[in-house]
């Protein structure tokens, strides 16, 4: 079985540097070996090591690797791999070393080490505060901020703005910077004609064989990261949908304070094609939102909604003609970016926070399952036909 994934998964893989020893993968959540509470730092840490613009070598990949082992399990207690097993051996030697160095101390290190790494490697998308009509951001995510407005752009319209991994990660810490910058409100559109396709495809191709299962674990890491990142957004989230969304460009949506779409917009959660299911808090608030009947057909069935449809939904705040969209929805919300900050932070905090947890649990919940669903035939089958043009939604 694991032989046959490793094939299908693998069709595009190339043994780069960087992966010949993978970074140390997010375990936090799924193992449960560490508090998340407790490791924030760490935590951002091993999301940052992500982000390195440059390989850091394979001896700093291995310092890095037996930190976090130590960090997260303590000392090194499994059997030495054999003499053949070259890369193995090298990770075993690596976690060995250190001993019995308290998990605090490897914590610590791990910390350190990532942001001695980070400074000379800096995060692209991460907007000052204060700046005004700061642009900085990777190629795919364009970060602005001006007039007390972060707006944050996939920008990718070749690729009908699909979210890569290093977006999603980018993303992230966008959304951590506009959190404490001095804007207003947040805003995420897209650029060009579509406002998102969604997860990127190619996100499941870079698997080395053997390293399915670990791959898959730090994907869902990643999704739950993200989607924690919207639900305890602290500020107006505001999502303008310039053009077509679909998948988990849809679900978030639910996370919004407020969704203004193009009436060329439109919505389409195909989970059940792809073999996969729904994420972003969506299994949870699509049925409270719309009622369970028009949930299960976007969700199971994934009937693909018009703007108008969506809004009668109470998915979209309200619909523009695509004619003036822009220039109606960038009036409204300069006239939003000038309310008192503070209140409706509060506001959101209010209303946010009533659910807040239960949204945490569904995010796990969800996640989980997907977990499962990328491992499997029907999704593989599906992600396969569409990588090799064989099909389109
Ligand atoms: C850490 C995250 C974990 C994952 C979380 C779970 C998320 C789930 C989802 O989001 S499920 C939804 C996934 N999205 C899709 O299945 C959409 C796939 N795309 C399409 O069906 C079509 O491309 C389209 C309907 C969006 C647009 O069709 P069309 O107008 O005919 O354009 P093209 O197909 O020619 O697209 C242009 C160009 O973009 C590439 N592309 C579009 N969407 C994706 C995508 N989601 N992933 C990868 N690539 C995408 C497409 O291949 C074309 O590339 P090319 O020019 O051929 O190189």
């Amino acid at each position: 079985m694991a032989l046959r994934l490793a094939k299908h998964w693998c069709l595009s893989a190339i043994r780069s540097p960087l992966q010949v020893i993978s970074f140390p993968a997010l375990q936090l959540h799924v193992s449960g070996t560490a508090m998340r509470a407790d490791q924030k730092d760490f935590e951002n840490a091993v999301t940052r090591v992500k982000l390195l613009k440059k390989d850091p070598g394979n001896e700093m990949k291995l310092k890095l690797y037996a930190l976090y082992k130590q960090a997260t399990e303590g000392p090194c207690n499994v059997p030495k791999p054999g003499v053949f097993n070259l890369i193995n051996k090298a990770k075993w030697d690596a976690w060995n070393a250190l001993g019995s160095l308290p998990k605090e101390t490897a914590r610590q290190n791990y910390v350190d080490l990532v942001s001695s790494l980070s400074s000379s490697s800096a995060s692209s998308s991460q907007v000052k505060p204060g700046a005004d009509k700061e642009q900085q951001g990777s190629e795919n995510l364009v970060v602005t901020s001006e007039n007390g407005i972060t707006k944050i752009m996939l920008n990718r319209p070749t690729k009908k703005n699909a979210i890569t991994t290093q977006m999603y990660q980018e993303i992230i810490l966008a959304l951590k910077a506009a959190s404490k910058d001095d804007s207003t409100i947040t805003v995420l559109t897209g650029n060009g004609d579509y406002y998102c396709s969604g997860n990127d495809l190619s996100n499941f191709t870079d698997v080395l064989s053997g390293e399915i299962e670990e791959k898959v674990k730090s994907i869902a890491i990643l999704l739950r990261d993200f989607v924690d990142c919207f639900i305890d957004f602290p500020k107006p989230l505001i999502a303008v949908v310039n053009g077509p969304a679909v998948g988990i460009s849809v679900t978030l949506l639910g996370l919004f304070d407020a969704v203004y779409a193009s009436d060329r917009a439109t919505f389409h959660t195909p989970f059940s094609h792809l073999g996969q299911s729904p994420e972003g808090c969506s299994s949870y608030i699509f049925p409270k939102m719309m009622g369970p009947a028009k949930a299960k057909e976007m969700l199971i069935f994934g009937k693909k909604l018009t703007a108008g449809e969506a809004c009668a939904r109470g998915l979209v705040t309200e619909v523009f003609p695509d004619s003036t969209f822009q220039t109606e929805v960038w009036t409204r919300l300069k006239a939003y970016s000038k309310l008192p900050p503070n209140a409706m932070r509060v506001s959101k905090q209010i209303i946010r926070n009533m659910e807040k947890e239960k949204l945490h649990a569904v995010n796990a919940e969800e996640v989980s399952v997907l977990q499962e669903r990328w491992l499997s035939d029907e999704c593989i089958n599906a992600v396969m036909n569409f990588l090799s043009k064989r099909a389109k939604l």
